[in-house]
């Protein structure tokens, strides 16, 4: 049976549990649970804590995990990722009050406070830089303001949270991180994990595609196509009218409404947008 971890709190929680679902699979009702058997799809859920995530996977007690890329690199476990799933994206950088540092080049001797002090050390290592990194589980943004440091390293994702407590980013952003799927580094080939993993790219696909039918006249499908290649090659199919074809194919979701506007000026009608509920291309 597939052994899967599944964040049992915080922002990757809610959204990991979606795409399980959207991809077929049985989750918890109660978010008291920890433990989950869906035994239809031979694959067992068990509910941790995010960041104790990677430290399982990478034990090797688990197969596959759902965790933040922030998260994989702080915990230096023996996991890595395989898959990039597009939610809880967010930035790992540097802040503090207005002024305090340009560049991670200044923070020598300064005092950093952050949850994520495997990220922070790692940046400063790559840098050159010797300073003086302190572990805080949380509500970072206060420690300056307590005195406890000079400067933060924390996630932003709307920057928010900074804006309250008066602070600014500084320098290059630390890292880019969005969740993730994550296995045992240099695991073996598993069928089971192959197939859980067609079926998230199946949920990720049907999320970014949308499908697009529309008829044309025959003497304009050139330019038609030029417009929705699809990802292969679109169907085009006779009308019953003649000298008309009806195409269909795959768009962007987020280029949808252009297209039409575009079809529909080279004569295109009947222009149909449908959702895809799953596919495995
Ligand atoms: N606004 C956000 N706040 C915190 N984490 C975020 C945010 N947006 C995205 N993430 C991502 O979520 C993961 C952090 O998960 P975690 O469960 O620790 O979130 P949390 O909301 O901080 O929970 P906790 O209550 O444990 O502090 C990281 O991968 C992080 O990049
Ligand atoms: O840029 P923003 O949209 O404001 O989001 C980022 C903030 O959210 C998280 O805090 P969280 O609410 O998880 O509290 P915590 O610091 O106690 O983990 C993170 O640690 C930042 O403080
Ligand atoms: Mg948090």
């Amino acid at each position: 049976m597939l052994r899967i971890a599944v964040p049992n709190k915080g922002s990757l929680s809610e959204p990991a549990a979606a795409m399980l679902h959207e991809a077929g699979y049985r989750q918890r009702k109660d978010s008291k649970e920890l433990v989950l058997v869906d035994p239809e799809n031979n694959v067992e859920f068990f509910y941790l804590r995010p960041r104790d995530i990677a430290i399982y996977v990478g034990s090797g007690r688990l197969d596959v995990g759902f965790t933040g890329r922030d998260l994989l690199l702080d915990s230096e476990a023996n996991a890595e990722e395989v898959l990039s799933l597009g939610f809880a994206g967010s930035t790992f950088r540097f802040a503090g009050p207005p002024g305090v540092a340009s560049s991670v080049k200044e923070l020598e001797g300064r005092r950093i406070a952050t949850s994520y002090t495997g990220l922070v050390r790692q940046h400063l290592a790559e840098h050159g830089v010797t300073a003086e990194v302190t572990k805080l589980d949380g509500a970072v943004e206060t420690a300056v303001q307590l005195g406890v440091a000079d400067v933060i390293a924390d996630v932003v994702e709307t920057g928010t949270s900074l804006r309250n407590a008066g602070m600014e980013v500084f320098g290059d952003p630390i890292l880019v991180s969005d969740a993730v799927v994550i296995r045992p580094v240099g695991a073996e080939e598993d069928p089971a994990v192959d197939q859980f993993l067609r079926r998230l790219q199946g949920v990720l696909v049907a999320r970014r595609y949308v499908m697009m039918d529309y008829d044309i006249r025959a003497e304009r499908v050139h330019e038609a196509v030029a417009l929705t290649p699809g990802l292969e090659s679109p169907t085009v199919s006779p009308l019953h009218s003649e000298g008309w074809v009806a195409v269909r194919a795959m768009v962007l979701r987020k280029e949808a409404q252009r297209i039409m506007d575009d079809l529909w000026s080279i004569g295109a009608r009947a222009i149909l947008v449908t959702n895809i509920h799953a596919c495995r291309l």
